[in-house]
C-alpha cells in the first residue's frame, strides 16, 4: 500500500520524495484500476463499458469497427475508480495494446454468449482462446476474466457457461501438455548416450525456460461472468468483482497526486488540447500542491522531479500515456489517448482507398504525385515527411506535436527514418514494415539463390512460435535492423515477409513463414517461423556469427520487451543439411497454402538436424567441458566442424586443436610426409627457406614444425587441410582440422 510499487521501482530518492509529499499534503487511499475490454467485434464491449460508466442499461446502436480504443471512466466511490479501455476492431489494435494496456490493469475477454455455438469447436478459440493466449503472451501475470454478454438473448446461457468453463479448462490443460511434451523431448535428448557434453548446457537452459513458462499461472477468474447490458442482469456481480480487485490494490497517495490526476482528467474531458506540454503539466501539478509543499520545493529541479514522479505513476496506472525514454517525448503528455490512436490509425491505415482519399483531400498536389505517394505507402510502406504531415493534417497537430508523433513512431519501432537522397537533407522518409505489401522481388533470386552457392556457407537460426507469431515481432525486428544497416541503406531490400541485407563480406536474410497445423480438424492452428540466415565464405565465418548473434539478440530483446510470455522454440539448423538440401528453405512459390509440419519445425520427410538455439545464449561452456572441434550431424552421420554450429568463442580454434593433439600428431606425421608439407608451404610462400631449414635440421622436427604451424595465418591451415585431403591422409586431417 505504501509506497506504491511504481514509486519503489524508481528508487530510493523517489521513495524519499513520496514520503516528503505525504508530510505536506494529506494521505489519500486511492485505487484506480485500468479495465481493458478485449474481444471480437460485436462482442458488446462498448455497451458494457457505457453500462458500467453510467450505471444504467445502455446499448450502442451498432458496432463501431473503426474504433481503436475509447476511454471512459467509472467512479465507484471517492476512493475507487476505473479507467475503462474499450478496444475496437481496427487493425491498429495490434500494435496498440502494449501502448495502452498497463500490466497492472485488468483484461476482460468479452464475447456475445448469444452468438457462441458450443457445437462449433472453433468458437472457443476465436472468441476466447486466442485472446487469452495473446494477452498472456504479452502481459504474463495480468489479471483476466471472461465476460459473456447478450444473456437477455439467450435462455440457455447458464448451461453454455458451464460448457465454456470446461473448454477453458481444456485450453489450460492443452497449454500445460504442450509444455510437458516439449520438456519430455528435451529430456529424451538429454538421456541420449552420444550427446555432446558441450551441448548439454544449451539443452538444460532450454528445459528450464520451458519449465518456468509451464508454471506461469494463468491468472484468470474461475467463473465466467454472464451479463446483459440491456437488462443489467449479471452486471452487479461483475461490478463486485471489479471493486474487490480495486480494494485489494488500494494504495496511499499524497493528496497532491490525487488532485493532479483529477485535474488532468478534467483537461481530458474538456478536450481542448491534443496533448499537455511540460509547462501546462507543471501548472496543473503546482495548482494541486499545498502551499507548504510549494514553499519547500522552489527550484526548477524539485518541480521537474515531482512532475516525473507523478507522471510515471499515472502512466503506469494507465491514466495517461507518457514516455520518459527520450528528452523530446518526455515533454509531452498524452492525456487524451484517442489523439494518439487516431494519428496511428491514419498513418497505419491498410485501407488503400482511404489513404488515397485522405491524400487527395489534404494535399494540394498533382494527381501524378499523389499516386506516387500513395503507391509508396501502400506497397513499399514508405511515407515521406510531406505525406506524413498530410496524413496528420486532420488532427490539427502543432509542429511540436507532429515532431513528437514522428519520434514516438520511431521509438515504438513502427518505422525507421531514411534520408532518401544524401544531397537533399529534407528528403526524409519513414519506412513502415507494417505497411509493406510488396512481394519478393525477382532480383533477390540472384542475390540469394535457393541453393547455397558453392564456396559459401549458411548459418541458419529458426524461431518457431507455436500457434501464430505474436503480432509485430517480425516488423519490429525488421525496424531494429536499421540501426546496423543505416549507413548502407542501399544494401537492404524489403518485401512483405522478409528483408535481405548485405554487410561487408556477408549477406543476411530474415524471413517469416506461416504453417497451418491440423492436429484437430476443428481447430486450425497456425505456427509461425522466423528464420534468420547468414551467408558468406569460410574466412568470413567469424563476422557471419556476429551478424547472426546480433539479429538473434535483437529478436530476444523484442520478445522480452513486448511478449515476455510468448512460447517459442529456437534451433540452429545443421549447416550440412542446409547445404545438402535446398528444399529445406522453400521459395515463396512453395510457401503458398497450408502445409503439415512436425512441431519441431521439421520440413516434410527429410527433417534437418536441429541443434538447440540456446547455444547462442551461452557465453561460455560449463566448467570442465572442453570446446568441441567437431559435432556429428545425426541425420547423415557426417562430422561437421563445430564452428559452423557454435559461435567462435565456444569452439576450439584449429591452433588449440593442434596443441591438444600434439602427441598424436608427432606420432602420425612421418618425416617424408613432413618434408612434403614443408615443400608445399615453401611453394605457397608460407615458410621461408631459412624457416624450412630450421625445421629440417632440428632433432625435434615435428614439434618445431607444429610450433611454426600454429603461428602461421589461417590460410596456411586451410592449405594444409586441403593437401592432406588430396593425399588421403585423413587420420592426420582429423587431428589438425
Ligand atoms: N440484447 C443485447 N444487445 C447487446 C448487448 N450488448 C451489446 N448489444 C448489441 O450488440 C451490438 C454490438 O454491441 P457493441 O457494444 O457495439 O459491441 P462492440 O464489442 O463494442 O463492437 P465493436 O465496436 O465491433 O468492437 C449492438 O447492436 C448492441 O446494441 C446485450 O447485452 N444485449
Amino acid at each position: 500500500m505504501q509506497p506504491p510499487e511504481r514509486v519503489v521501482d524508481r528508487g530510493i530518492d523517489a521513495i524519499k520524495r513520496y514520503f516528503e509529499a505525504l508530510t505536506d499534503t494529506e494521505a489519500i487511499l486511492s485505487s484506480r484500476i485500468q479495465v481493458n475490454l478485449l474481444g471480437e467485434t460485436e462482442a458488446g464491449k462498448t455497451s458494457l463499458s457505457l453500462t458500467l460508466q453510467t450505471g444504467r442499461p445502455t446499448l450502442t446502436e451498432s458496432a463501431d469497427r473503426t474504433r481503436v480504443v475509447e476511454q471512459r471512466t467509472w467512479q465507484y466511490d471517492q476512493d475507487i475508480g476505473f479507467n475503462i479501455n474499450d478496444f475496437g476492431g481496427h487493425g491498429v489494435y495490434k500494435i496498440g495494446h502494449p501502448i495502452f494496456i498497463s500490466k497492472r490493469g485488468l483484461a476482460l475477454i468479452t464475447f456475445a454468449l448469444s452468438k457462441y455455438d458450443i457445437e462449433n469447436k472453433a468458437h472457443y478459440q476465436l472468441y476466447i482462446g486466442n485472446w487469452i493466449d495473446k494477452v498472456q503472451a504479452q502481459m504474463p501475470g495480468i489479471k483476466m476474466a471472461i465476460v459473456g454478454t447478450h444473456i437477455d438473448r439467450d435462455e440457455t446461457y447458464s448451461e453454455k457457461c458451464s460448457i465454456i468453463k470446461k473448454q477453458f479448462e481444456d485450453h489450460r490443460q492443452r497449454k500445460h501438455k504442450w509444455y510437458e511434451s516439449q520438456i519430455k523431448s528435451i529430456e529424451k535428448i538429454l538421456n541420449t548416450d552420444g550427446i555432446q557434453t558441450s551441448m548439454l548446457q544449451a539443452y538444460e537452459d532450454k528445459k528450464s525456460k520451458l519449465m518456468t513458462s509451464q508454471h506461469q499461472v494463468i491468472d484468470i477468474h474461475d467463473d465466467i461472468f454472464a451479463v446483459s447490458s440491456k437488462t443489467m442482469e449479471g452486471i452487479e456481480e461483475l461490478q463486485n468483482y471489479l471493486t474487490t480487485v480495486a480494494r485489494e490494490r488500494v494504495v496511499v497517495l499524497p493528496e497532491m497526486w490525487v488532485d493532479a490526476a483529477k485535474n488532468i482528467r478534467i483537461k481530458k474531458n474538456e478536450g481542448f488540447d491534443n496533448t499537455l506540454d511540460w509547462d501546462k503539466t507543471q501548472d496543473i501539478i503546482l495548482q494541486s500542491a499545498s502551499v507548504s509543499w510549494r514553499e519547500k520545493n522552489t527550484s526548477k529541479e524539485d518541480l521537474d522531479l515531482a512532475t516525473c514522479d507523478i507522471l510515471s505513476f499515472l502512466a503506469h496506472r494507465g491514466d495517461i500515456i507518457w514516455f520518459d525514454s527520450s528528452p523530446t517525448l518526455k515533454k509531452v503528455v498524452f492525456h487524451r489517448q484517442e489523439v494518439l490512436t487516431n494519428v496511428l490509425k491514419a498513418v497505419l491505415n491498410h485501407d488503400s482507398d482511404a489513404v488515397r482519399l485522405n491524400l487527395q483531400e489534404t494535399m494540394r498536389i498533382s494527381e501524378l504525385k499523389a499516386k506516387k505517394i500513395h503507391d509508396d505507402i501502400v506497397s513499399r510502406g514508405i511515407i515521406s515527411r510531406e505525406a506524413m504531415d498530410c496524413l496528420c493534417e486532420p488532427f490539427s497537430l502543432s509542429s511540436t506535436e507532429a515532431d513528437v508523433m514522428v519520434e514516438l513512431m520511431q521509438k515504438l519501432e513502427l518505422c525507421y527514418q531514411v534520408q532518401e537522397n544524401p544531397l537533399v537533407p529534407s528528403s526524409i522518409s519513414f519506412h513502415f514494415p507494417w505497411l509493406l505489401t510488396l512481394e519478393k522481388q525477382p532480383e533477390l533470386d540472384e542475390k540469394w539463390p535457393g541453393k547455397v552457392p558453392t564456396g559459401s556457407i549458411q548459418l541458419t537460426l529458426q524461431i518457431n512460435f507455436p500457434y501464430r507469431c505474436p503480432e509485430g515481432i517480425y516488423e519490429k525486428l525488421s525496424v531494429r535492423q536499421h540501426k546496423h544497416l543505416g549507413l548502407w541503406k542501399t544494401k537492404r531490400i524489403d518485401w512483405q515477409d522478409g528483408v535481405y541485407a548485405e554487410f561487408q563480406g556477408s549477406q543476411m536474410q530474415i524471413s517469416r513463414q506461416e504453417r497451418h497445423q491440423q492436429h484437430d480438424p476443428d481447430i486450425s492452428a497456425t505456427d509461425s517461423i522466423i528464420t534468420i540466415a547468414v551467408r558468406g565464405s569460410r574466412p568470413k565465418l567469424s563476422e557471419m556469427w556476429s551478424v547472426l548473434s546480433r539479429a538473434h539478440g535483437d529478436l530476444m530483446d523484442i520478445i522480452k520487451e513486448d511478449w515476455p510470455g510468448a512460447s517459442y522454440d529456437k534451433f540452429l539448423v545443421c549447416p550440412h543439411c542446409v547445404n545438402e538440401n535446398p528444399a529445406l528453405f522453400p521459395s515463396e512459390a512453395q510457401n503458398e497454402g497450408p502445409e503439415e509440419v512436425p512441431s519441431t519445425g521439421g520440413f516434410g520427410e527429410m527433417a534437418p538436424m536441429l541443434f538447440p538455439g540456446e547455444i547462442l545464449d551461452l557465453t561460455r561452456l560449463p566448467d570442465g567441458v572442453s570446446k568441441p572441434r567437431h559435432v556429428p550431424c545425426v541425420n547423415t552421420g557426417v562430422s561437421i566442424l563445430a564452428d559452423l554450429v557454435y559461435p567462435p568463442h565456444l569452439t576450439m580454434s584449429w591452433q588449440e586443436g593442434v596443441h591438444n593433439n600434439r602427441d598424436k600428431l608427432k606420432q602420425y606425421i612421418t618425416e617424408p610426409c613432413l618434408f612434403d608439407i614443408i615443400n608445399v608451404f615453401i611453394q605457397e610462400r608460407i615458410f621461408s627457406y631459412r624457416e624450412s631449414e630450421e625445421i629440417k635440421e632440428s632433432p625435434e622436427k615435428i614439434a618445431v614444425f607444429l610450433d611454426f604451424l600454429t603461428k602461421t595465418p589461417d590460410r596456411a591451415h586451410q592449405i594444409l587441410c586441403e593437401w592432406l585431403e588430396e593425399q588421403g591422409k585423413t587420420h592426420i586431417l582429423e587431428l589438425i582440422q
